[in-house]
């Protein structure tokens, strides 16, 4: 068995982690840390987790992570990057967080603020050559919950030339567990019930140099993104439209559906919707699915791609655990699902 540690146990990420890891076949789940909960069962803070509910959260450090295969962490930025240090170059550290994803220092320090920490190898397998780099990695950056599917809505387009790079566009609407568990005054149900609204707007959210990364990966053209984030009332999920002017008018729908059967035909996770039907938020929630669809819209000129993802999961800790079975050569799918929940 691979014995595994979480850190953050007491947060929406560890606390997902765990939900999946539960059902993993090959898992034993070791030691459970948190910040200011340590000391609480976890009973009294995840009661979902029932065959964890006697767990008590240690305190996080590199001591009581020690001694495990893999160690998880879902810790608020800046936090990973230390105890990432003191953690053996034996270990598989899986990070949640943004500390490693960024390739560039500079934008590290403008978008995020502080010293770079790094670079790991980027936990999105369906990006290019990733799935290569994971493949027998110790360290791995999940990617943020929007620049997942935002990366997977536009990818195809990009690779095969079909849009200009320097012209994308993604809206993206959030549920509020994409904030974390936190108390914070945005997020008072009294703020967020019956209201949408539109934040980080004019390419200052943090994730908008990462889909720029991502994308880049595909192309020696220039990339460039407006990336506009919404919170909407939902407990899970992300809704992200993308689109970006064509570079030959000729393309129609039929080629661009084409384009990106063949890009995901062999993922095991991620799904082109059959034509005419449009991706929702709740087929994906507790899933590790992907669903998407592509169009275009001849009289704007433009490719138009929607992808729908659970934060939680796909954009968070069944990103993580997909990545732990590629690092260690297990079944990619191994307690993982691509079955969500209705109604
Ligand atoms: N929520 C999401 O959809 C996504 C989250 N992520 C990333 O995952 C990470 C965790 O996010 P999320 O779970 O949402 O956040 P939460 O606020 O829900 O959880 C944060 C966790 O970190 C612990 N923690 C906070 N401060 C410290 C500290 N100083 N030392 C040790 N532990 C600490 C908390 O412990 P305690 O409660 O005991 O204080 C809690 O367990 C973040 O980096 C986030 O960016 C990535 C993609 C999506
Ligand atoms: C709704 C909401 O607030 N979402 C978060 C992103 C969640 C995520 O993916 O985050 P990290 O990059 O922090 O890991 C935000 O916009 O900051």
């Amino acid at each position: 068995m691979i014995s595994v540690a979480v850190a953050g146990a007491s947060g929406y990420a560890g606390g997902e982690v765990l939900r999946l890891l539960l059902g993993h076949p090959e898992v034993r789940i070791g030691a459970l840390t948190g910040g200011s909960n340590a000391g609480t069962p976890l009973g009294e803070l995840q009661p979902h987790l029932v065959p964890l509910a006697d767990r008590v959260l240690e305190p996080t450090t590199a001591e009581t992570l020690a001694g495990h295969d893999v160690v998880f962490l879902g810790l608020p930025h800046g936090q990973s990057g230390p105890i990432a240090q003191q953690l053996g170059d034996d270990v598989l550290v899986i990070d949640c967080g943004a500390d490693f994803r960024l390739t560039d220092a500079s934008t590290w320090e403008r978008f995020y603020g502080g010293d770079h920490a790094g670079s790991w190898p980027y936990g999105l397998p369906e990006l290019a050559d990733q799935r290569a780099a994971l493949t027998g990695a110790k360290r791995v950056a999940v990617p943020g919950c929007y620049p997942t599917v935002s990366t997977l809505a536009l990818a195809p387009a990009v690779a095969a030339g079909l849009v200009d790079p320097a012209a994308l566009v993604v809206v993206a609407a959030s549920g509020t567990s994409g904030a974390g568990k936190a108390a914070k005054p945005h997020l008072l149900g009294s703020e967020t019930m019956g209201n949408a609204s539109a934040y980080g707007v004019g390419g200052v959210h943090r994730h908008s140099p990462e889909i720029v990364q991502n994308l880049s990966l595909l192309t020696d053209e220039t990339i460039r993104v407006s990336f506009t984030p919404m919170l909407v009332p939902m407990p899970r999920g992300i809704l992200a439209t993308a689109s970006a002017p064509l570079v030959d008018a000729s393309t129609d729908a039929a080629r661009a559906r084409e384009v990106y059967a063949a890009a995901y035909a062999d993922e095991p996770f991620v799904h082109l919707l059959p034509e005419g039907q449009w991706p929702t938020t709740k087929a994906v929630v507790g899933s590790n699915a992907v669903h998407l669809q592509v169009t275009v819209d001849p009289d704007s000129g433009r490719l138009v791609a929607v992808a729908v993802v659970d934060n939680l999961a796909k954009g968070t800790a069944g990103a993580a655990v997909q990545c732990m079975n590629i690092a260690l050569g297990l079944p990619e799918a191994t307690g993982l699902t691509t079955v969500g929940l209705a109604p």
